[in-house]
């Protein structure tokens, strides 16, 4: 159950994971414009530092770099402050946890109401992801058939060029779905075994939508989503 924070504010706290192209940011983005949950997306948030300058940022950017993903002692450093930061926020945190050590260090930090688990078929992901493209700095992501960009190859907010990103052609793909499957089967097991793991299965992220919408209608109650929706805004 949401946990309560004092004798007004009731607090959710969720996770959404999937492999790369499985629709998280999308569905985040729908979940926080309805729902009033803070998006916190570890990509994000690790692009925002690596263009600060911060310590962490210019330690992530080295792995990141090579592809790899950033150590968990550095991923736990620098979200679990900025968690703690949000003591009065309903959120939903995407791309963190992706190992255990990190499902472990969150656990230890709070206690999350819902865990959304996106399992999408293959042939759908590769296609998906040859169709993506994405504005560097900010990180906001286009489809050239489901959401494509006002004017083609161009960013909608800076106007500046799209990018396509090397690991998300296929031939990349299938390496980072194998490490991805490898690395969340424990984290989502964990989740599984507290009864908090919803786990929706489709081609389409608007055939999943409303299954979510439901699940989060029933879940959160309709006064912390005002109240989020009221604060967000
Ligand atoms: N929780 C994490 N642990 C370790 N490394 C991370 C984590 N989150 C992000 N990273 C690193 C590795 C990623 O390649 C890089 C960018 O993350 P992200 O924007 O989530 O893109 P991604 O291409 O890995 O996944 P997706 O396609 O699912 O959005 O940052
Ligand atoms: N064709 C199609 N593309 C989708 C659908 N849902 C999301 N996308 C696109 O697929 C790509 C991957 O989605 P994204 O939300 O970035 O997934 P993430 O990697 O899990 O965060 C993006 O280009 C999205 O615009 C869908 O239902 N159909």
């Amino acid at each position: 159950m949401a946990q309560k924070l004092d004798d007004t504010k009731l607090l959710f706290r969720a996770v959404i994971m999937g492999p790369p192209g499985s629709g998280k940011g999308t569905i985040s983005e729908r979940i926080a414009r309805g729902f009033g949950l803070q998006h916190l997306s570890s990509g994000d948030f690790l692009r925002e530092n690596i263009a600060s300058n911060t310590e962490a940022g210019v330690l992530a950017k080295t792995y990141i770099e090579k592809g790899l993903l950033v150590p968990d002692h550095v991923m736990t450093r620098l979200l679990l402050p900025r968690l703690e930061e949000m003591t009065c926020h309903s959120w939903l945190l995407d791309g963190f946890p992706r190992t255990l050590a990190q499902a472990e260090a969150l656990n230890s930090s709070c206690e999350l109401d819902l865990v959304i688990s996106l399992n999408i078929p293959l042939e759908t992901l590769k296609e998906r992801l040859s169709h993506r493209w994405i504005h560097q700095a900010s990180g906001r992501v286009y489809n050239m058939c489901f959401n494509p960009p006002r004017v083609q190859g161009v960013d909608d907010i800076t106007g500046e060029p799209l990018i396509q990103q090397d690991d998300d052609k296929p031939e990349a793909l299938v390496a980072r779905l194998r490490h991805y499957k490898d690395v969340a089967k424990p984290v989502i097991d964990v989740y599984k075994a507290k009864g908090i793991l919803h786990t929706f299965s489709d081609t389409d992220t608007d055939r999943i939508w409303p299954y979510i919408s439901s699940l989060l209608s029933a879940k959160i109650p309709t006064d912390i989503a005002d109240a989020q929706r009221a604060s967000t805004h």
